[in-house]
């Protein structure tokens, strides 16, 4: 059984059909990235899959339960948990309390989360450990989402989805966020990916998901879609400045 499947999926925004009839599945310990031009529907489906809009029509089935139209803390609890495109740290407050409260989902006691924290930190090497008790909103962009997918992780996800999360970072961030990508899911968690960066999405994924125009133009491995012809054309047709190559 996947971890994840996808049926019929359909979202509206007035007449505009921004998720259509949209099916695919992820397996236990894959990466699988979602791509497509710019307004393919990408980040309609994330918000749709995690809770935060409600699908007009389909089904979404988290390990075994179904889950099309919870809420995202539902969501959350069943084992799904994001980020976003834009870093939603608590700017104000120290690195380990945005990481102590992801924990407080499955712990009741302050004490018992901030341990959970401290141990999340560990995943990250020595980097948030070094920051823990500056604010999160001091960070820098990288470090920023560092913080985020840990606060992500503090929920012990089985699933974890991550919006662009290489946007506005440099080379040498990116190939970090790779490596950490990879590390997740040898760490037993599942990882769905929305990212423009063609090239990371070559190297992490096991499979990729195309979107165009709503609609799911292809998916396949990263050689399967790399040159391939439809994909291609969608890019090029969109005149987005992302390459599928
Ligand atoms: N709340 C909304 N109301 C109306 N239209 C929307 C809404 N959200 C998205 N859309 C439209 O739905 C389509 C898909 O948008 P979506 O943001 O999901 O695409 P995307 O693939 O994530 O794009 P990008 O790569 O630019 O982030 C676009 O045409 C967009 O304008």
């Amino acid at each position: 059984m996947p971890l994840l499947q996808i049926d019929s999926l359909e979202k509206s925004f007035g007449g505009l059909k921004a998720v259509k009839d949209v099916s695919f599945s992820i397996e236990r310990d894959e990466i699988v990235s979602v791509v497509g031009p710019n307004g393919a529907g990408k980040t309609t489906l994330f918000n749709l899959l995690t809770g935060f809009i409600k699908p007009d029509g389909g089904q979404i089935i988290l390990d075994g339960r179904r889950i099309e139209g919870c809420n995202p803390e539902t969501v959350c609890r069943a084992g799904f948990v994001r980020t976003f495109q834009s870093s939603k740290v608590f700017p104000h407050m120290s690195v380990l309390d945005n990481v102590t409260i992801g924990a407080l989902s499955r712990f009741n006691d302050i004490a018992s989360a901030r341990r959970e924290a401290l141990s999340i930190f560990d995943f990250f090497g020595s980097r948030l450990h070094d920051y823990s008790d500056r604010a999160a909103g001091t960070l820098s962009w990288a470090n920023r989402t560092r913080v985020e997918i840990a606060r992500a992780l503090a929920c012990r996800p089985s699933l974890i989805g991550l919006d662009e999360p290489t946007a506005g970072m440099n080379p040498a961030e990116t190939n970090e966020i790779s490596e950490l990508i990879m590390k997740l899911r040898n760490e037993g968690i599942t990882v769905l990916v929305i990212e423009h960066d063609m090239s990371l999405v070559m190297r992490v994924s096991d499979r990729i998901v195309v979107l165009h125009h709503g609609e799911l133009l292809l998916q396949g491995t990263p050689p399967e879609v790399r040159g391939n012809a439809k994909v291609m054309e969608a890019y090029l047709g969109n005149g987005s400045s992302s390459t599928a190559n």
